[in-house]
């Protein structure tokens, strides 16, 4: 389908205890573009992931995933999701980059079931995607916080999801690593084809990398193309707005 929506936010808010952190926000993403989502600290783009992946609820307005009503989505394994490392794993535990794409799959096949070879193959082949496969057997801990974030990626496309949402991957990642971090995100669009939605404040990967972007200050203060945005954000987005820019 052409231009086939996969996300479609309408007319949400959301405020937590007294504060309201989204108004009235209206967005859309289409099948395989790469959005990124920029905005001051505190505007609510985390609180706007959450949303999309059902870790809070809308006080107002919907959400469909892939044209379906949020509340009665169920193929969660179509949506991946990749935090900031720091956040996301205790990177102490003893598993090895197989057993943490590994754990990307426990939502498909349940956590104690055995794997079968075809579950085998899709954690290697995760793996080779992030050019990993050296690291195999490798504990997590010992590997650099760039290698620990494409390990991370390689375990939200094990279960190939057709979506992928970052919350400020790069986060502790060194320049050389960020790069090839991005190389990887845009083989994963342009050779899967999978959809890609970015919170970062790293405006310039964003300027770079993305297709579509969203700045967001409690409402929608710009959604539409990169470079649309080039053009417009000198003068309507203070640079003080944007303290790592
Ligand atoms: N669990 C929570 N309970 C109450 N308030 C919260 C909670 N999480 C976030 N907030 C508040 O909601 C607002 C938006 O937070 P959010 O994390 O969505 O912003 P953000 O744009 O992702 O910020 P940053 O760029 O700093 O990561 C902030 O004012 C924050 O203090």
């Amino acid at each position: 389908m052409i231009n086939e929506k996969v996300i479609e936010i309408k007319n949400v808010s959301f405020q937590y205890d007294r504060e309201i952190v989204l108004d009235h926000i209206h967005l859309s993403v289409s099948r395989g573009s790469f959005l990124g989502i920029v905005g001051p600290n505190g505007s609510g783009k985390s609180t706007l992931m959450k949303l999309i992946l059902g870790l809070l609820r809308p006080d107002e307005g919907e959400i469909l995933l892939f044209q379906e009503q949020q509340s009665k989505f169920k193929h969660w394994e179509r949506i991946g999701f990749v935090s900031q490392k720091a956040n996301s794993f205790n990177t102490g535990f003893p598993a090895t980059v197989f057993e943490v794409v590994a754990s990307g799959l426990t939502g498909k096949i349940g956590l104690f079931r055995f794997l079968r070879p075809k579950h085998k193959r899709e954690i290697i082949q995760a793996i080779e995607q992030v050019g990993m496969i050296e690291f195999i057997n490798r504990k997590i801990g010992e590997l650099s916080g760039g290698q620990q974030q494409r390990v991370f990626i390689a375990r939200a496309i094990v279960s190939r999801p057709e979506i992928l949402i970052l919350d400020e991957p790069t986060v502790g990642v060194d320049a050389k690593n960020v790069q090839s971090f991005y190389k990887i995100l845009q083989s994963l669009k342009e050779q899967l084809g999978i959809t890609l939605v970015m919170v970062s404040h790293d405006i310039d990967a964003i300027l770079s990398e993305a297709d579509h972007v969203v700045y967001l200050n409690k409402r929608v203060q710009f959604y539409g193309d990169v470079e649309e945005y080039k053009n417009v954000r000198g003068e309507r987005f203070s640079l003080a707005d944007h303290p790592d820019s």
